[in-house]
């Protein structure tokens, strides 16, 4: 069997590639020979998995001591990634104080907020949903998650015409009607009501900065059409924003050759927890600090997903638990339950797998 072992560049490749250098990795490339690199497909840019020039699709990567950027951002060109320990220490990988982490439950499964055995449903924090006129899906499918992932209490706000869609829909959630902006005002007023996620469906017709503002004080969602409201407006500091790349362009800059620096930029001007979804998704702090995760399918690029995940990070946020945090986990579970359903995924699946995946979780 033929085999070619790329070990021309690592993470450390700093320009273009161009000539002979060039003409080899396309060689490569070309040749039906499964390619196994070393440390990195060569002409991958380690910081941001970029393509500089030309870079082989590899079957495997094999890299050292930590998985750098690029393993995590060009999956359809490392391939499987192996993790070889060459005697490199944690204690030095720690020296190098890293920025930049994978989602996995090893890095959260201390942070996860199990409920106390004296626990009662107020310990486990009240979420509230904006719900929208017209599209009375989106916010049933965040509701839903929210109380799947622990919430104590989930209500949704519902606008009094379409009231009944939500309320006869599931029993476990509360539903208050709302007539006008004080109707949510009165929704909120209760301080046990501590997390509060705006955006699927809510209907770009309402005023949705007005009821963001309302929600000062709570744990802050914002997804989908909040995004698009808040467009020209300041954001609110310490929000955990979930945008698509489309929602994201409407806001802030973004590079395509690099994502994690543009949503490390938009959480620091913003002063926000960002949560850029895609086949990576990235959760970056006002700070620098970055958790990506990876786990999840191409099913799950389907109508509704992005609410069950916003449902998650509210659902999360009420059981106190930080926003970076939130958003690694959120990402990580919904990716968990993407494989558990794996192909004709819908939306819906997602939270009816959660429990067992928690299950495994709490069994360690
Ligand atoms: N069951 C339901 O009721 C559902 C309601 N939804 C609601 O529908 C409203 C509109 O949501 P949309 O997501 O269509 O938002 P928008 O219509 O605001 O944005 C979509 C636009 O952004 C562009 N775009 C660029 N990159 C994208 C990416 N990676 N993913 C998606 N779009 C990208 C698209 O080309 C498209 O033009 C929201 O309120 C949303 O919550 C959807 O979430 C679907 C399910
Ligand atoms: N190719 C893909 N690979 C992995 N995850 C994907 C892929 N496409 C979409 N997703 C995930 O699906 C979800 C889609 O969210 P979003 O675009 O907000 O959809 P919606 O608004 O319909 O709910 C996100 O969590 C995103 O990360």
């Amino acid at each position: 069997m033929q085999l070619i072992v790329d070990a021309l560049f690592g993470a450390g490749l700093a320009r273009d590639l161009t000539g002979d250098a060039r003409a080899l990795i396309e060689a490569m490339d070309a040749h039906p020979a499964p390619v196994v690199a070393i440390d990195l497909p060569s002409g991958l840019d380690g910081d941001s998995g970029a393509v500089r020039g030309a870079a082989p699709s590899a079957m495997l990567t094999v890299t050292f001591a930590r998985k750098k950027p690029a393993h995590l951002f060009a999956p359809a060109y490392v391939g499987d990634v192996v993790v070889a320990d060459i005697g490199i220490a944690d204690a030095i990988v720690a020296q190098l104080r890293p920025r930049l982490f994978e989602s996995a439950p090893a890095l959260w499964r201390d942070l996860f907020p199990w409920p106390a055995r004296d626990a009662h449903k107020y310990a486990r924090g009240h979420a509230v949903v904006w719900g929208g006129a017209q599209m009375t899906g989106a916010a049933r499918l965040a509701a839903h998650a929210a109380a799947r992932i622990g919430a104590g209490l989930v209500t949704i706000s519902a606008p009094r015409d379409v009231w009944s869609i939500y309320a006869l829909w599931r029993a476990d959630i509360l539903v208050e009607p709302r007539d006008e902006l004080g109707d949510w005002k009165r929704t909120l007023e209760d301080p046990r009501r501590n997390a509060v996620l705006i955006g699927p469906g809510a209907g770009l017709d309402q005023p949705l900065v007005a009821a963001t503002e309302m929600a000062d004080g709570k744990q802050l969602v914002l997804d989908a059409d909040a995004l698009t409201a808040f467009a020209g407006h300041a954001l609110p500091r310490g929000a955990l924003l979930t945008p698509h790349d489309g929602e994201f362009k409407r806001l802030f800059a973004l590079d395509g050759a690099d994502r994690l620096g543009s949503v490390r930029r938009a959480a620091a001007a913003s002063a926000c927890t960002l949560l850029l979804k895609g086949p990576a998704t990235i959760i970056a702090s006002p700070d620098g600090t970055a958790i990506v995760s990876t786990n999840g399918t191409p099913y799950l690029a389907t109508a509704g997903t992005g609410d069950v995940l916003a449902g998650l990070c509210v659902g999360l946020l009420a059981q106190q638990v930080a926003p970076l945090v939130a958003g690694a986990i959120a990402a990580w579970l919904h990716g968990a339950c993407a494989r558990r359903v794996g192909p004709g995924l819908v939306a819906q699946d997602l939270s009816e797998r959660l429990p067992a995946i928690l299950a495994d979780l709490a069994c360690g």
